[in-house]
């Protein structure tokens, strides 16, 4: 029985899921780029898997991701980031996910933010003075391909764990930590379409790998230090005096807030035997180390990536640059700090790190959802239960409808979006349009009920990396940048961009811009 079969898509896919590994394997990466291809060739619904649809038009990213969705992750994908343990990330079901993101996300509130906001300065500082004292003793450029990516970890670990990974002290920013390209992991290969291969001969293959795959190893190496963590919290909270409130430990390392608030959550009356079985599976040892190993991917690769491709495209855009240190200066003229608030209410500066985000896409991946509770519709065409749907998010983020010259960097765009929303409302009442509130579109956090719960924090590191390193920096690329080459990637899961590496000389600035 072939329920999808009045849905257009290359024959093979209707057989094998095989035809997509061909490009996330072989093309290493493509399966974004041949997804633009399919749509081109059959349409705005494609089948691209025996049991699977991709759609393209950027209203369907609000029906599939949406608030209150019953619809289960697809675990074909989301099993490759199950390591010896689930985690909040790998829970499939938005019920059983919910559990763990009420315990999780009060971590991550705003208000638990705030009073982090000195670690993440802590940080961003010794990134710059590194900078500086680079410059004062090399004629060499700066990889920053290197050195965001390892502030973004850096900043990251210093505010989950208790000691950073301290990858920013690695000379020219070259850790093995942010240098691992997740597409060379071969186990997330197998994992994903050989999930019953475990033949002793692939288990040995998979021990002799982390034994010499470099990625492997350093996977091995930052689990290790994971694991560090939680024994020294455990420490801590056996001691029994121990019982600080929650409130004081959102300031503190991750594991002894998480240990605490399980704990708490468990003792309360109202709660149900599910959701108390569910929270004591939680305290696993394996399962607590799975959660910290994924918010280190989650939190600090995001970061990284946005940053990277935010500066590169500044330092492309000469007018956007000094648009925004004019912005920067008049706001914060003097040698002193400048607090985040401050930060938070410049207009330009929040419409940088908005673009900076719509063309690093948050994951480009698309996040498999099953349809799990009767049949669905998504725009206005009736999904069989059962299947698998996606949209990418470059789909929303380079429709031209929405964002004319999508590939451009044009932070000006977010200033006039509300406006223009406003005008299109008043002048159109026809519902098939796509609408131009821009704000709507920007889905790199996505959507729903298992949208990203690290926003406040991402975009509280976003203003601080963004702020300081523009006002305190005059960065002077190597190379001219051209600012219409559009930026290339590759998929793997986050977008790995396909360019020479950004390299840089580095002044420090010590006048306004006239
Ligand atoms: C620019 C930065 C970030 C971007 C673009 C981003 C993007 C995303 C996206 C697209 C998802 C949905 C993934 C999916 O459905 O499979 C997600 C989920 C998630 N994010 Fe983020 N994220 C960022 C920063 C962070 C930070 C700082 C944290 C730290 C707490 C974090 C933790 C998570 C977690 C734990 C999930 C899984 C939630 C769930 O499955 O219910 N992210 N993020």
């Amino acid at each position: 029985k072939q329920p999808l079969k009045q849905f257009p898509g290359p024959s093979l896919a209707r057989w094998t899921t095989l035809y997509k590994a061909y490009f996330e394997i072989v093309k290493k990466g493509g399966w974004v780029r041949q997804l633009e291809n399919l749509h081109a060739a059959y349409g705005p619904i494609v089948r691209v898997g025996p049991n699977e649809l991709h759609f393209s038009d950027p209203r369907a990213y609000g029906e599939i991701y949406a608030p209150g969705s019953r619809f289960h992750k697809d675990m074909a994908l989301y099993s490759i980031f199950k390591h010896s343990n689930s985690s909040v990330f790998t829970t499939p079901d938005p019920h059983d996910a919910a559990v763990i993101r009420n315990v999780l996300s009060p971590y991550f509130s705003r208000r638990a933010i705030i009073p982090k906001i000195p670690l993440i300065k802590e940080q961003v500082t010794k990134l710059i003075t590194i900078l500086k004292t680079h410059t004062s003793e090399s004629e060499d450029p700066v990889n920053l391909d290197h050195a965001l990516p390892a502030v973004a970890l850096d900043a990251f670990t210093s505010l989950i764990f208790s000691r950073p990974f301290d990858t920013l002290s690695a000379p020219g920013f070259d850790h093995p930590f942010i240098r691992g390209v997740p597409s060379t992991y071969i186990n997330i290969w197998v994992k994903k379409y050989f999930p019953r291969l475990k033949t002793p001969l692939m288990l040995a293959f998979m021990r002799f790998l982390s034994l010499v795959d470099p990625v492997t190893i350093t996977f091995a190496d930052q689990l290790k230090l994971i694991i560090e963590d939680l024994k020294l919290a455990l420490q801590r909270t056996s001691t029994p005096d121990e019982s600080p409130l929650d409130e004081a430990l959102t300031d503190g390392p991750l594991y002894p807030f998480l240990l605490h608030k399980i704990q708490s959550q468990i003792q309360k009356p109202t709660i149900t035997a599910e959701t108390s079985e569910q929270l004591r599976d939680l305290l696993q040892h394996n399962r607590l180390v799975a959660e910290g190993f994924n918010l280190r991917f989650a939190g600090a690769d995001t970061v990284g990536t946005a940053c990277t491709v935010g500066v590169r495209c500044l330092l492309s855009n000469r007018d956007v640059l000094v648009r925004l240190v004019r912005e920067l200066d008049e706001a914060w003229p003097n040698e002193g700090d400048i607090a985040f608030e401050d930060l938070e209410k410049l207009p330009y500066l929040t419409a940088v790190i908005k673009e900076s985000l719509r063309l690093s896409h948050g994951v480009v991946t698309p996040l498999g959802r099953v349809v799990s509770s009767g049949d669905a519709v998504i725009v206005g065409e009736t999904i069989p239960t059962g299947t698998i749907v996606g949209i990418s998010s470059t789909f929303v983020h380079l429709n031209a409808e929405i964002f004319p010259e999508p590939t451009k960097f044009h932070p000006d765009r977010w200033l006039k979006s509300s406006q223009k929303s406003r005008d299109q409302n008043e002048e159109h009442s026809d519902s098939s349009a796509v609408d131009v509130n821009a704000d709507k579109y920007l889905v790199s956090f996505s959507r729903g009920p298992r949208s990203c719960f690290g926003i406040h924090l991402a975009w509280c590191e976003l203003y601080i990396i963004f702020g300081y390193l523009f006002r305190m920096l005059e960065l002077i690329p190597q190379t001219e940048l051209d600012p219409n080459q559009p930026l290339q990637f590759d998929d793997f899961f986050l977008p790995t961009y396909v360019c020479d590496p950004l390299l840089v000389f580095v002044r420090e600035r010590t006048s306004l811009v006239k």
